[in-house]
């Protein structure tokens, strides 16, 4: 029998993070599948130590980032980078990850050459179309284009049946992200949860694009008066390279003796700052998904999440932006010892560690019920 060529397809770092362990399950099967890597270099830098730590080999590489590009620019050049790629060479499917311009032009690709595509973490929604931007748009996007839906949670796939998605094609499988943390903490040498210190350690990281200018200038704000009035905190902050955000930290932060200020930590080394660290005051969508599973609470910088389980677990809290509500919520964790407890979940509601191994098999079953249909 032939085997599949499957394409699988990433740009930025969650990308990476969240597909690598996918392309590991679809590789670790060569008797069936035959994996094409395909990086598009949305975040060039933040993916080449990721490549060499989940053992990944890129067959493609694509060079279409320069500086101050607008979305349709990125998003013609990589239409055209798909066309020639999937004229080149013959892909049995595409698969790839999440909400990026890279997930939605490579699945509008694979449409306009009938290939099936297949949709890893599909759901997600905030209804919002202004929030995030353009992220929402995209998934919901390539909610049309895929041929299969892997879902995260119920929640995401009860979205996707009630925008009409047919039932048979949507598959809860967790998310992968849960894989790539299980892998990184199985390969890191064991680290004390403390670490033996007496200060709290507060682990920090914005950079979504809704928060650029006033949002991110508050959340900076309650950080100052916190690390200032709680001499025993500590923050480790990895600083998205973005100059809307770096820009903004460094005027309010740089300098204060309890704040760490640093570039964006390899994935292993943010893995173990999780897993050292008390609290985590986030606007990603990974951390939000990875915290629970190291049993740390969430105060999440966003108005909204896409990501409602666990704020409906009580793991997280929507605070925002609001220098007010950041401040209080931390204070209360970091005195409050009752309080901080409710917030530590048993187990992550975003899966179970095995979500790759099940994506594989799905993708196998797709194809064989292909063949006899
Ligand atoms: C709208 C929205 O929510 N969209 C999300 C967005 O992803 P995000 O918000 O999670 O993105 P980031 O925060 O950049 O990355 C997070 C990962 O990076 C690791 N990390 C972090 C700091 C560091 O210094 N070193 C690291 O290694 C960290 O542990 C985590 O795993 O796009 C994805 C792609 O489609 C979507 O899946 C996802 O919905």
């Amino acid at each position: 029998m032939n085997r599949l060529k499957i394409a699988c397809v990433f740009g930025t770092r969650p990308e990476a993070i969240k597909m690598a362990p996918v392309i590991r399950a679809l590789a670790s099967r060569p008797e069936i599948f035959d994996v094409r890597t395909i990086c598009t270099g949305q975040h060039r830098e933040l993916i080449a130590p990721l490549t060499d730590w989940f053992e990944l080999d890129v067959a493609v590489n694509m060079d279409v980032m320069t500086p101050n590009q607008g979305l349709n620019k990125l998003a013609g050049k990589l239409l055209i980078e798909f066309e020639a790629l999937f004229s080149e060479e013959h892909f049995d499917g595409v698969i790839g990850q999440g909400d990026t311009t890279t997930v939605f032009t490579s699945a509008l690709a694979a449409f306009h050459k009938r290939i099936p595509f297949f949709h890893v973490e599909a759901g997600l929604r905030t209804f919002d179309m202004k929030f995030p931007f353009p992220e929402e748009m995209n998934r919901v996007l390539v909610g049309r284009l895929a041929s299969l839906h892997f879902a995260p949670t119920d929640q995401a796939a009860g979205n996707l049946a009630s925008e009409g998605v047919t039932s048979d094609s949507i598959f809860m499988v967790g998310n992968t992200v849960i894989d790539a943390l299980n892998f990184t903490v199985d390969k890191l040498p064991a680290t004390s949860a403390s670490d033996g210190r007496d200060s709290k350690l507060i682990l920090v990281t914005a950079h979504r694009r809704e928060n650029f200018g006033e949002p991110l200038e508050r959340i900076c704000n309650a950080i100052r008066r916190i690390a200032i009035n709680h001499e025993n905190v500590r923050f480790a902050f990895p600083v998205h390279p973005n100059p809307n955000v770096r820009k903004v930290v460094d005027d309010r932060l740089r300098g204060l003796q309890n704040v760490d200020l640093m570039d964006p930590l390899p994935y292993p080394v943010l893995v173990d700052y999780l897993k050292r660290c008390d609290l985590v005051l986030t606007d990603s969508g990974g951390l939000q998904e990875e915290a629970p599973a190291l049993s740390k609470p969430v105060l999440v910088l966003r108005e909204e999440t896409e990501r409602p389980e666990l704020v409906q677990l009580g793991g997280s809290i929507l605070v925002g932006s609001s220098e007010a509500l950041i401040y209080d919520s931390v204070a209360e964790l970091l005195t409050n010892s009752i309080r901080y407890k409710q917030m530590v979940v048993g187990s992550s509601p975003y899966g179970d560690g095995h979500a790759s191994q099940k994506i594989a098999e799905h993708v196998h079953a797709f194809f064989e019920r292909s063949k006899t249909a």
